[in-house]
């Protein structure tokens, strides 16, 4: 409806992080194993598992806060190995999402 664009507009950059927060999230997720992509603002970590069941049960329910979120990874994997990568793809680039579905991410894999 009427100014429904301004609305989603306010509400990604509620989502944008400031210079000195985004330091610091890299900082932390970095110690964590995520790196910074060259090629465009987002985040990436390679995860291995024991067995394709693991791999596809920590997908499961990575894909269950994603849709909570309406915040979507992109992924690949190959029998125990799942590579992800984060971007808010609406702003072009890294926002709170990514790292609170990063945070979600380190949760669930450590609890493989
Ligand atoms: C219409 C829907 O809200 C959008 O397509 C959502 C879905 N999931 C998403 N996920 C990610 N990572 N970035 C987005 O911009 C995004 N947009």
């Amino acid at each position: 409806g009427p100014g429904s664009r301004r609305l989603s507009a306010m509400s990604s950059q509620s989502h944008w992080l400031t210079t000195e927060e985004r330091t610091q999230v890299l900082l932390d997720l970095k110690a964590s194993g995520w790196s910074e992509l060259s090629e465009r603002d987002a985040i990436y970590k390679e995860f291995n598992f024991k067995t394709f069941n693991q791999a596809f049960g920590f997908m499961t329910r990575v894909a269950l806060q994603a849709e909570k979120m309406n915040h979507h990874p992109e992924w690949f994997n190959v029998y125990n190995k799942v590579q992800i990568t984060l971007i808010s793809h609406d702003c072009g680039g890294l926002t709170k999402h990514d790292v609170k579905l990063a945070q979600f991410i380190e949760k669930a894999a450590a609890s493989v």
